[in-house]
Formats: structure tokens, sequence, C-alpha cells
């Protein structure tokens, strides 16, 4: 898979290696069936199911023997099928290993699939003319691959079956570092593979090797590129493989012009060349490979493995067909020369790689960290926070919105986040619930990393959103709890439970259950809201503007629901525009400027401290000495002053003991 043979260049391959066309399209797609299959099965499921592991493990040791059975055949599809078992291994391999020992098997696959391509293209080249596919090692390989995929389907995951590629890419692209090492897959794998098969034609029409003669050429440069990468190592890697590779690439066109010499020395220059340019290319990507995987969480990597080998043979197959283009119409010295410049290009991806790994290092060191105190606070007995995120970074497109942001509620406790107009508090409560994907950062609930699940498998963890008053107008109270359930996928004797519980809590919704939802107001809509929150029983409540757009009476009502439900056990983080209505209902409150959190404060510390909550929620920073807000910050920033200071609707300039609940009771 990972050769990504062009279906563009197929015929010219099927001409040289003697293997009718037919073959070489079904040794591709039977490839790729099995590799894509396979790869899948493991990324989803291997680092948390031995079984599995197993499984998988007897499926490539198969596979190997088989392919020892199709080499001697038939090269191609040998090569093809060594490469598309080979990924699944370096997945496991990867998964679940510290990063030293991860990194180093990722080198070493690398070279053990090279070194594998080389002696197969040898073994073929010595004992084989073309003998054609064979049928029967094509069911094979495609029983392989629904082996591997019934194997991941029968086990519950959480991506479901099939697995989302933009969840994949997602998961593996998360830190910039990781980013520009996927991407830089798809130019690498543009030049490798494409420039192995372009040449093997290269050799038989250019210097008139035969098939075999030019199979074994190319083998003997892949085993040289093979023995190059392994001494080429670490960082400097990336600076010497970017020189070496154009170099090699411009030799082995050179060698194409050098007509005079005998034809021997052109076979040994180029192959030279070649070897030179492969083993520099697979240096420079498992460099780069080998720094991402240093700045990617552990669970992230075999995601990250998985991505890069499908851009590897996205690019490949373009490269190839390039090649092949390139060739028939200027020649294949040209077309080499061509590719250097490309590569040269491409490499400059090794200078972005060392930029960015520094900030996501330390990152990474912190995700780590944190995840070390969960796991100690768990061993001590004690509960880990509901809700906690830390180093959250997001964006729409180029905009960037929130910066290294960070919360933490605790279990059972009620928090709240407050900020001027277009701060972004919005958008950090999408990405909490999984609606939005953070640039960077981790979101952990009860303790677990759940940056890279998605909303509805949040919710089955026990999230909960509350944004707007989204019900169906046309159906009543009681079909609206209802449906909820339903849509949760809880079964009717759960729902209707679920259905009384929430009209124990909210006897108002009781008394208007089979009044249809459009004709409720605006405050009972919300109610509905809140009561479809409890069907779900969240551990951790989200609300956004819960007030916004309601009379203070209204508002009074909602929230002491918003304290029931905390007493029942459920921990809140609420976002608020009004300071009054945060500090009426939270223990502590963060304030939020510009993407930041710049500032906490518990709701003892700010009580009858008026100028100290005004200046947060102008400024975002507490003035030096509590007394007026800094004169620079209202002068540097008219505009969140004139907007903050325009009064809500909720009245949020009145004192917290003026907002009066539906019942009557004072809410303080
Ligand atoms: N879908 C979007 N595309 C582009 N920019 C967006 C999008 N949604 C929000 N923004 C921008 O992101 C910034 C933060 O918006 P967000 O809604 O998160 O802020 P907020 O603090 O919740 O504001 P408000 O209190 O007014 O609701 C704003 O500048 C906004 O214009």
């Amino acid at each position: 898979m990972l050769t990504g043979v062009p279906l563009l260049g197929a015929a010219g391959l099927a001409r040289s290696l003697d293997v009718d066309l037919t073959s070489v399209l079904t040794a591709v797609i039977a490839s790729a069936v099995v590799g894509a299959a396979a790869t899948v099965a493991v990324v989803q499921r291997v680092p948390h199911r031995h079984s599995v592991r197993a499984a998988l493990l007897a499926g490539a040791g198969l596979g190997a023997a088989l392919l020892l059975v199709v080499n001697v055949a038939a090269p191609l599809p040998g090569l093809l099928a060594l490469t598309a078992l080979g990924l699944p291994w370096a997945v496991l391999v990867v998964s679940g290993r510290a990063i030293a020992a991860a990194t180093a098997a990722l080198r070493y696959w690398h070279v053990g699939l090279l070194n594998g391509l080389g002696l197969a293209a040898l073994l073929a080249s010595g004992t084989a003319g073309g003998s054609g596919y064979h049928w029967a090692a094509a069911g094979v390989l495609a029983a392989l691959g629904v082996l591997a995929g019934a194997t991941a389907a029968e086990l519950p995951g959480d991506a479901g079956w099939p697995p989302a590629l933009r969840t994949l890419f997602d998961n593996a692209t998360r830190p910039p570092t990781a980013r520009t090492a996927v991407l830089a897959q798809a130019g690498l794998g543009m030049i490798v593979p494409g420039a192995l098969i372009f040449a093997a034609d290269v050799l038989r029409t250019g210097f008139g090797l035969g098939p075999r003669g030019a199979v074994g050429v190319v083998g003997d440069a892949l085993l040289a590129g093979a023995a190059l990468a392994v001494l080429l190592r670490g960082e400097r890697a990336l600076r010497l493989a970017v020189a070496a590779a154009p170099a090699g690439l411009l030799v082995a066109a050179g060698a194409l012009f050098v007509e005079a010499t005998p034809a021997t020395v052109g076979v040994v220059l180029f192959a030279s060349g070649l070897a030179v340019a492969v083993g520099a290319l697979v240096a420079l990507a498992v460099s780069g490979e080998r720094i991402a995987a240093e700045v990617l969480h552990p669970d992230a990597r075999p995601a990250f493995v998985a991505a890069t080998s499908v851009l590897s043979l996205a690019g490949g197959l373009g490269g190839a067909g390039l090649l092949t283009l390139l060739n028939s119409r200027y020649g294949a010295g040209p077309a080499l020369a061509v590719a250097a410049a490309a590569v040269l290009v491409g490499a400059g991806y090794a200078r972005r790689v060392r930029r960015t790994a520094a900030a996501d290092a330390e990152r990474l060191a912190r995700v780590l960290a944190d995840e070390a105190e969960v796991a100690r606070l768990r061993h001590s007995g004690a509960r880990p926070a509901a809700l906690s995120c830390s180093g959250i970074d997001a964006a729409y497109g180029p905009v960037q919105v929130l910066y290294d942001a960070a919360v933490r509620v605790g279990d059972g406790e009620m928090v709240a986040i407050c900020g001027p107009n277009g701060v972004g508090k919005t958008t950090f409560l999408r990405v909490l619930s999984g609606l939005h994907r953070p640039g960077a950062g981790v979101v952990r609930l009860g303790g677990v990393d759940v940056t890279a699940l998605t909303a509805p498998r949040r919710i089955e963890l026990g999230l909960s959103t509350v944004v707007g008053q989204a019900v169906f107008g046309s159906l009543t109270v009681t079909e609206n709890l209802r449906m909820h359930g339903y849509a949760l996928g809880r079964r009717s004797d759960a729902v209707h439970r679920g259905v009384d519980a929430s009209f124990a809590v909210f006897p108002r919704l009781y008394e208007r259950r089979d009044q249809v939802a459009a004709t409720l107001s605006g405050g009972e809509r919300q109610l509905l809201v809140l009561a479809k929150t409890l069907i779900q029983r969240p551990r951790m409540l989200l609300v956004d503007e819960l007030s916004l757009g309601l009379a203070p009476v209204v508002v009074g009502g909602l929230l002491e629901m918003l304290r029931r439900l905390n007493a029942l056990g459920t921990s809140v983080l609420v976002v608020e525009q009004s300071v009054n209505v945060a500090l009426s209902l939270a223990d502590r409150i963060y304030f939020m400027e510009k993407g930041a959190m710049v500032a906490e404060h518990t709701a003892g510390e700010l009580a009858g401290q008026p100028d100290l909550v005004r200046a947060l929620m102008l400024g975002g920073h507490a003035p030096a000495e509590d007394t007026e807000p800094a004169p620079q910050a209202q002068a540097a920033e008219p505009a969140p002053q004139a907007q903050a200071a325009e009064p809500a609707p909720q009245a949020q300039d009145a004192p917290a003991s003026e907002v009066t609940p539906v019942d009557g009771a004072v809410i303080r």
C-alpha cells in the first residue's frame, strides 16, 4: 500500500516485468483493500484489546508466509502485499509504547520495509520471470482484509464502523508539528514509490536491461538506501537528508545523460544516485515522524502512523503519475530533475517541524503531568475533576479565537465563565462539548481524555450542553422529553422514569405537560431544555448564556433549577455575561479576555468588591489595589468597555439579591 503503485504507470510496469496488466491492477486493488482494512482495524482497536492484537499478529504471520509464495511466483504482488501487511505491524509496535521505544520501532519498521522491498525485488529478479498473478493468492489477500475488518466490527469502539477518516486525521494532526509531518508524507510519498517503479522502467529502456536486471538494480539501490537510512539519525538527518535526497536524484538523472560511459558505469551511477535519494528521503520521513511522535500523545500515535501512510499512498499515486507523464513527454532525465526540485521544496517542512516541536513538546509534557495527577488522585481514592481542560487553542479558519485556555470544574462544583462579548466563551463551550475541534489542548471528563471523541460519545460519557431553547415546537412538553430520551437510545421504561424524574424537579413543566412547546413562554422553554438534561442525568452540564433575553424574574427561576440539578450531583459550568447571575450561582468564576482565562476568583473573594468585579469585566485583570479599574485599560480598549457597560436584559448591574425567582424565593 505504501508503495502506492501508480495506476497510470501500470501498463509500463506490466510490460517491463512481463506481467499482464490485469494482474497488476488486481494486485494493486487487493493490496489496497487489505492494507486499508487492516490498518483501520488496528488503529481503532488494537491499543485496547489484546485478543485483537493476537489475531492481527497471527494474520500478519500468515500474510508473511503467503508473501514468500507470492514473491517467488510474481514479484509485483509480493512487493505490494509486503507493504500492505507491513503497515499494521508498524501500528502495532508503535501503539502503547514509551516514546523512545515507539520511535525506535518506527524507524526500524521503515528500514525493515525498505530491506523487505529490496530483498523481494532481488528474489524476484533471481528466481522468476513474470508468471502472472495468482488468483488464489488474491483471494487469500482479500480474505485477510475481510478477517481484519470483521475482527474490528464485532468489537465496541469509540469511532464506530467504518470509522470516519476525518476522525483519524483529526486525531493524528492535533499538534502543529504532527500536522506538518503528516502533510509532508504526501510530498515524500510522491517521490519514493514513484521513483522506484519509474527507475525499473528507465533501467529497462534507458540502459537496455531485461526485467530481471532492472528489478535487481532497484533492489540493490533499496538495500543501500536502507543502510543509509540507518546511518542518518536524529535531527541532523533532517538537514543532511534535505541536501542528500535531491543530490541523489540529480546524480541518477545525470547518469542518463552520460552516454559515452560504458553501460555498466551508467547503471552503477544511476543505482547509487537512486540509493542516496531513497535512503535520504526515508531518513527525512522517519526523522520528521520521530519528532512528531515525540510531541504526540501516545494514544494519538497509531492514528498518526495510519494517517501518514494514507497520505503516502495518495502521494505515491500522484507522484508516479507525474513521473510517468514527464518521462513520456520529456524523457527520464528531466523527469528526475523535476523530482529533485520537488523534494527540495517539500523538504522545507523539516525547518517548520523544528520550529514548532519545542512548544508542542512542552504542551505534551503538561498533558502527561495532568494525567499523572489524575492517576494519583484515582489511586488515593479521590474523584478527579468532573471537567478539566488545558492548553486549548481554537480558530475559525485563519483567525485564532482561543489561546491556551484552561478551566477545572471539581466534582459537584458549580463554576462560571464571565467575559465581554466576542471573547470566545461560546467557542470554548463548543470545544468542550466536541462541536469544535481545538488546534491544541486536552479536554478531560472525569479524568478521561475526551479530546478526540465526538460530541455524541461525550454525551454518552455524561456531558450535556444547554444552548439556546432548542425544542420541537409542534410536540407537547411530555413528547419533547420522551423524544429526547429515545434520541439518546434509552429504553422505553428508562425514558418514562426519566420523564417522571424531570417533572418531579420541574413541577411547573408538569402543569404544562400537554401543552405544545411552541406556546410555552421563553422561560418555560428554557425550563424544558433544562428538563431534557435531567433525562440524560449528566455528570457535567455546560450552560451557555441561560439568562440571555429573559426577564430577571424568569432567570431567577431557572437559576434555582440549575441549583437543584447541581444538588442532585451534576457539576455545572455556566457561561454568563452577567456577573451578578454568575455570582449568585457559582462557587468560582473565571474571567475571559481575548480568548484566554485571565483571572479566577471564588465567589467569596468577589463578594462586596464591585470595583474588582468591574475591573475584571472591563479589562479582564484585577486592579493593583482593588480600587478603580486601570485607566490605560479603559483608554486602550474602549470597545469592550462600551459593550460590557451596556445593561443586559437580565439587569446585569442589579445586585444579586434583587434577582427574584419565579417561586418567590430570593436568590443569593
Ligand atoms: N463560525 C464562526 N466563524 C468565524 N468566526 C466566528 C464564528 N463563530 C464565532 N466567531 C468569532 O469568534 C469570536 C468569539 O466568538 P464567541 O461566540 O465564541 O464569543 P463569545 O464570548 O461567546 O461572545 P458572546 O458573548 O457575544 O456570545 C468572535 O470574534 C466571533 O466573531
